[in-house]
């Protein structure tokens, strides 16, 4: 067994928990086409539209006591974002080593995510890959007293990764404004600044929004080889 593995120091997003990774260009420009096209030309039933963005789950919906039913993702999710997230080791302490689930996420202008966790269904950590336009991620800190203002900002470029684990996952909630532009960017406001590949695009503090979409890559803890009847599962 070798020693466990995390991306570089250098990723850190700083001031966060040790727990928050961003790492620009993770993909190629051409690879972000080539998924943007696969998403597109998924059947349309694959789409579950929500009021505030749309979604596609491969590869299917976990049933109601969050089983996924074992089933490889395609291979344009695959290949070759998996293996290269596993080079940087953060798959290492999961319990299958690699994701088996992603939600893909399509956000129009104006539109978002409401605050949320995304709970106990999934190893505590998620690996996101975005593609077409930056966005804002918004993470606020859990508190009894509800929702206050958000902690700070994440700014999510095209082709980014970003990682977040442990204290991120378990003890903040995020979510995505629905507005039609992302205002206030700075250093003092989005803690990735230092990070990011295209400062200069944000160098006036603000950025309208485009189409953007989301690939969330997890890892399910409950697997089900065999359907055990249709009714466990949504469809
Ligand atoms: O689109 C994103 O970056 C966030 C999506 C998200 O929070 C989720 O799918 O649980
Ligand atoms: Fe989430």
């Amino acid at each position: 067994m070798g020693a466990s593995r995390t991306p570089p120091d250098t990723a850190l997003v700083p001031s966060l928990p040790k727990t928050t990774y961003y790492i620009p260009n993770f993909i190629s420009p051409s690879e972000e086409s080539q998924l943007l096209s696969q998403i597109a030309s998924a059947p349309k039933p694959k789409w579950t539209i929500l009021t505030h963005r749309r979604l596609q789950t491969w590869p299917s919906a976990l049933s109601k006591s969050n089983i996924l039913l074992a089933e490889p993702l395609p291979s344009w999710l695959e290949l070759p974002i998996i293996p290269r997230m596993q080079e940087l080791g953060i798959w290492d302490n999961s319990p299958h080593k690699q994701p088996n689930h992603v939600l893909v996420n399509e956000y129009k202008p104006g539109e978002g995510i409401m605050a949320h966790e995304d709970g106990p269904a999934y190893h505590p950590m998620v690996a996101t890959v975005s593609l077409g336009a930056p966005i804002v991620l918004e993470v606020f800190e859990k508190s009894e007293e509800g929702l206050g203002e958000a902690k700070f900002g994440i700014l999510q470029e095209p082709r980014s990764l970003l990682v977040t684990t442990d204290d991120m996952y378990t003890a903040h909630l995020h979510g995505i404004a629905q507005q039609t532009a992302d205002e206030n960017l700075g250093p003092e406001t989005v803690a990735n600044w230092d990070l990011l590949g295209e400062k200069d695009l944000f160098a006036d503090g603000r950025y309208d929004r485009q189409i953007r979409t989301s690939l969330t890559y997890r890892d399910v803890l409950k697997v089900a080889k065999f359907n055990l009847g249709n009714s466990l599962f949504k469809r």
